[in-house]
């Protein structure tokens, strides 16, 4: 198949998308447009960025490290006030997802980046929540809601949030389907949220963690063997650790990969780099994702594509992919085997 007719064929394959945080969807137009109507001062002292949307997307292109960009994701985000923001942002999200060809999203929120400025956690996820009711109606497009901590703010703090959610029956009421863990990762590491973690576990809530983004391999063991998450976000340098990477492939766990995030954020230099190919002999089950599309310059299916044109994957090699991504997603079962069937009978159709 030529080039073209390969991304044709990347766009009509059913995607599931695991790795998004809501917040890093937040265009530069929308962050400008929710600044203006909010009365929302951006700091444009000592650093100019914020002047215009045109220079702000330009420093996006410039990040030097994980640190670099959320220094902005947190600047950007603080634009968000209301339910109705909330929902403008994450359906837009969906919107696009949609076109991408994206049927079922497990999303992040940072509830603690809210609540640190007064916005309250219910208002955060009544708006999230009308957006995923409207995204179902609308497109079919199913989703789920992650709770993620941030790892650079006291355990105790995210001790708080989940006591919040639980006490409003979110977990159990699957408003929210699980808990992660993101923000800054060295000097972070999963063992100082122990305590949040267990709780979880303990009440069958779904739990991953970002691990092994910038992180060395330590910090997706101790996300395994402490936090005993289900689920790896980034765990591109698992392949530092053969014996780590024999046991993600045995207990088929997915790892969420992020490509043009890991080039942006400098934790390689191409794409090539990335152990695409290692985790398909290796048997890991792992989906492509875009985790915060409006700063890394791609959704979903630029970042399908940056894979092909450094793997030159084959249909078989997508379908795998494709099903992996549905089998590791925490929907029921029913909309597994019809997300299943879908990539069946579009596969069939390249065969
Ligand atoms: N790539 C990333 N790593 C850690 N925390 C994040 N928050 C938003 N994007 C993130
Ligand atoms: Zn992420």
């Amino acid at each position: 198949m030529c080039k073209t007719a390969l991304h044709e064929f990347l766009h009509g394959l059913p995607k599931c998308e695991h790795h998004l945080h809501v917040e890093g969807s937040l265009s530069p137009a929308l962050l400008f447009q929710l600044a203006k109507t909010n009365k929302i001062t951006l700091p444009v002292s000592g650093d100019s960025s914020f002047a215009s949307i045109s220079s702000l997307q330009a420093r996006y292109e410039r990040f030097t490290s994980l640190d670099d960009f959320l220094h902005y994701y947190y600047i950007g985000m603080s634009v968000l006030l209301t339910a109705g923001d909330f929902e403008s942002l994450a359906y837009e999200y969906f919107s696009h997802a949609h076109r991408d060809g994206v049927h079922h999203a497990e999303i992040f929120f940072d509830p603690q980046a809210h609540t640190s400025r007064g916005i309250a956690y219910t208002t955060v996820v009544a708006g999230l929540s009308a957006a995923q009711r409207r995204a179902e109606a609308d497109f079919g497009l199913t989703s789920k809601l992650i709770l993620c901590f941030l790892r650079h703010l006291p355990a105790s703090e995210a001790n708080t949030t989940y006591a919040e959610a639980s006490r409003l029956g979110h977990f159990s009421d699957g408003t929210v389907a699980g808990i992660g863990l993101d923000s800054s990762e060295v000097d972070f590491p999963p063992e100082l949220f122990t305590e949040v973690y267990t709780s979880a576990k303990d009440a069958g809530i779904r739990r991953t963690a970002h691990a092994g983004e910038e992180g060395d391999t330590s910090y997706i063991e101790k996300a395994l063997d402490i936090c005993n998450v289900e689920r790896i976000d980034h765990g591109i340098r698992m392949v530092e650790d053969e014996t780590l990477l024999k046991r993600v492939a045995k207990n088929k766990m997915l790892v969420t990969v992020c490509p043009l995030s890991n080039v942006q954020l400098k934790c390689v230099t191409t794409v090539a780099e990335l152990p695409i190919r290692r985790f398909l002999d290796e048997g890991i089950r792992f989906s492509i994702n875009s985790d915060d599309p409006a700063y890394f310059g791609g959704y979903i299916l630029d970042n399908y594509c940056a894979v092909q044109e450094s793997f030159e994957l084959s249909v078989a090699e997508w379908k795998y992919i494709a099903a992996g991504a549905i089998e590791g997603s925490w929907c029921d079962q029913a909309r597994k085997e019809t997300l299943l069937r879908k990539v069946d009978e579009y596969v069939a159709k390249y065969a």
